[in-house]
């Protein structure tokens, strides 16, 4: 880890450029000097997001001397001990393992440079066997020590040795027989002034307990008069115990749920993909989880935590599962906190997304009101997924609710009474067409929300066009009533009025008869008119070329962009025949024109907010009388 060697102190590395001729002075390659108290500060400061990973560090070195001497000897001991400053007495933290050890030369090596590991094969690759790879570890024990001592002896023989190194950039190497008898290395932690609470018993156990619990060995953390043992159990809290029943496998599972998660999973998932080590449980979520919220699984790679929240496990769409996993295969970033993303994390994402895709087909087989249950919750996922995925497309097809002009139902049920689904793109439009076309008996569906629409571009896709289509608002128009001929007549004097003022508004009005009797009017939209509407709006403002151009546009269709279909049922409207006052008669179809036009949820044009504010005042006056 450190630079050159010796027993005095030894600042690193010491520079010292080879003789050159003028001639090579510019040819040859040249080292990088390295300020060691700058890459110390920066590897433990920064590399990590906070001190407690040193526990963590310590561990896994630990650990892994342990396995190199098993390797070695199968029957070798596996004792692992954290003495805490309430143990040794003279303030300094101490783990002590039975592990392979270090022999001089690797000391002098491995822990002289930075990046020295012994972990990794001719190759450079990291060795499954173990956890360490970077071979920086050690250096996290700065962020809460101004020294750090080790003494070890070798499992391959050789004098004990032992190595002193400070925050500054310094260290020292001494052979000394005398310092430890047994195979195994010691490293003593002199805690910073002000990092005595991280090496206190209570925390170094909770650390111990919360990065290793899952770990081979036994770990003992000592305080002043006792001990925690946090590791050393056998398999893995989600393994199923041989011989034990599918059910109570599932209730263990929900019991460690509840325990580690905090909830009370909808419903487990084991998980299993042999190709990456890996073993674990999905938990999906009851209710409640937000699809835009950060993924959060629980990963140990080699039964060593790497974090609580940690992402990119599970493909989007299962935003409401939770993972528990265990690998040997995947990768940690450098800090040991997130999971790199490799091919390795694509094909384990892939996987396991699979395999929760195939539960939910299959949970929707064996047990439909379940799974029906399970779409209502976490329905976004789901459909995002059912966009590609044609099995799910079904699905979501057979179960997930969309608002319709008959209740909430599942799309297949609406299209038993209805074979084409007409659908509004937006809510607003949902919400002013779906009273007419519901008293007409015309199913329309409400697709105004994330996925919906694509949904349905979908289905029409797979099963042809006639299953699925955005409804028209003029067919709407061709399915009401025409009014009687009496009564077309009787409000001839109203329509005149209302041609002139709707005029203004690129609106033309329009009688008929329908249902319900309470909506006075009904503003339809023509997208062709409105986009004339647009281009006529930018002409006013635009200068000559481009206006002209728009023009072009403006001019190239026939008709208003909006129709005001006034409903001669309703009382309002027919009192209107009654009318001779043709200033009463401007103000009441303005104020008709206003209330359809918000009941459409469209924006109001500085024209209609005069309309509203002026037909107010106006009808307000005549109400109170002059
Ligand atoms: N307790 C120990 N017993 C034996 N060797 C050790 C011990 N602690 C550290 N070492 C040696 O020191 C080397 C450097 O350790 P360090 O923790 O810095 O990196 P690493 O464990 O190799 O990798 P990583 O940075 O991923 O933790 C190790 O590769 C190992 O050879």
């Amino acid at each position: 880890m450190y630079g050159d060697t010796g027993r005095s102190i030894v600042p690193w590395p010491p520079f010292r450029p080879p003789a050159q001729s003028p001639a090579q002075r510019y040819t040859l390659a040249q080292t990088f000097g390295v300020n060691l108290r700058g890459v110390i500060d920066l590897l433990s400061h920064h590399l990590y997001s906070s001190p407690r990973v040193y526990v963590r560090e310590l561990l896994q070195n630990a650990v892994d001397a342990v396995t190199a001497r098993r390797l070695l000897d199968p029957a070798a001991p596996a004792r692992i001990v954290v003495e805490c400053p309430e143990r040794t007495g003279d303030g300094t933290l101490r783990i002590s393992d039975s592990g392979v050890g270090l022999t001089e030369a690797e000391v002098r090596t491995l822990l002289s440079t930075l990046g020295g590991t012994s972990k990794r094969d001719e190759l450079g690759f990291a060795r499954r066997d173990f956890l360490g790879q970077f071979g920086v570890g050690l250096l996290s024990c700065f962020l809460v020590a101004d020294e750090v001592r080790l003494v070890s002896r070798s499992a391959h023989g050789g004098p004990a040795v032992s190595w002193v190194a400070r925050g500054d950039g310094t260290y020292t190497v001494e052979v000394d027989e005398s310092a430890r008898a047994a195979v195994g290395t010691t490293v003593t932690l002199v805690p910073r002034r002000d990092c005595d609470h991280w090496t206190e018993h209570d925390t170094v156990a909770a650390l111990a307990e919360e990065f290793g619990s899952l770990l081979p060995y036994e770990v003992r953390v000592v305080g002043g008069s006792g001990h925690r043992v946090v590791a050393g159990g056998d398999g893995l809290p989600w393994a199923r115990a041989a011989g034990e029943p599918v059910d109570g496998h599932r209730a263990r599972l929900a019991a460690y749920c509840r325990e580690t998660l905090g909830f009370e999973p909808f419903d487990v998932v084991p998980l299993e993909f042999g190709a990456a080590g890996l073993t674990g449980a999905a938990f999906v979520l009851p209710a409640g989880a937000h699809p835009g919220g950060r993924q959060s699984h629980r990963v140990y790679l080699k039964r060593m935590l790497v974090g609580t929240s940690v992402e990119g496990l599970l493909p989007d769409w299962a935003y409401f599962m939770r993972c528990v996993v265990d690998t040997s295969a995947l990768r940690p970033t450098a800090s040991r906190e997130a999971l790199y993303e490799d091919e390795t994390l694509l094909a384990v994402r892939d996987a396991l997304g699979a395999r929760l895709r195939d539960w939910l087909v299959r949970l929707e087989a064996a047990e439909p009101d379940r799974a029906g249950a399970l779409l209502a919750a976490h329905h976004l996922g789901i459909k995002s997924l059912a966009l590609v995925d044609d099995e799910l497309l079904r699905l979501a097809e057979r179960w997930l609710p969309y608002e319709t002009t008959r209740g909430a139902l599942p799309l297949r049920q609406f299209r038993r009474t209805h074979p084409t689904v007409l659908y509004t793109q937006d809510v607003d439009e949902f919400r002013q067409l779906a009273p007419v076309a519901r008293a007409q008996g015309i199913g329309l569906v409400n697709a105004g929300y994330a996925y919906d629409t694509d949904l349905l571009r979908r289905l029409a896709e797979r099963d042809g066009p006639d299953t699925a289509r955005r409804v028209d608002p003029r067919e709407l128009l061709a399915a009401l009533g025409r009014p009687s001929a009496e009564t077309e007549i009787a409000l001839a004097a109203a329509m005149a009025a209302a041609a002139t003022v709707l005029d203004a508004h690129d609106c033309e009005p329009t009688l008929r008869a329908f249902d319900p009797v309470s909506l006075p009017g009904l503003l339809v939209a023509d997208a062709d008119g409105a986009r004339r509407r647009d281009a006529a709006d930018a002409r006013a403002d635009a200068d000559p070329l481009w206006s002209e151009m728009l023009g072009q546009l403006v001019d190239a269709g026939s008709g208003a962009a909006q129709t005001l279909v006034l409903n001669t049922r309703n009382p309002l409207v027919a009192r209107l025949a009654g009318v001779s006052d043709t200033a009463l008669l401007e103000s009441a179809v303005r104020a008709l024109y206003v209330h359809a036009l918000l009941q459409s949820h469209r924006p109001l044009r500085p024209a209609d907010t005069a309309a509203l504010t002026g037909s107010f005042l106006d009808l307000l006056d005549r109400a109170i009388g002059r």
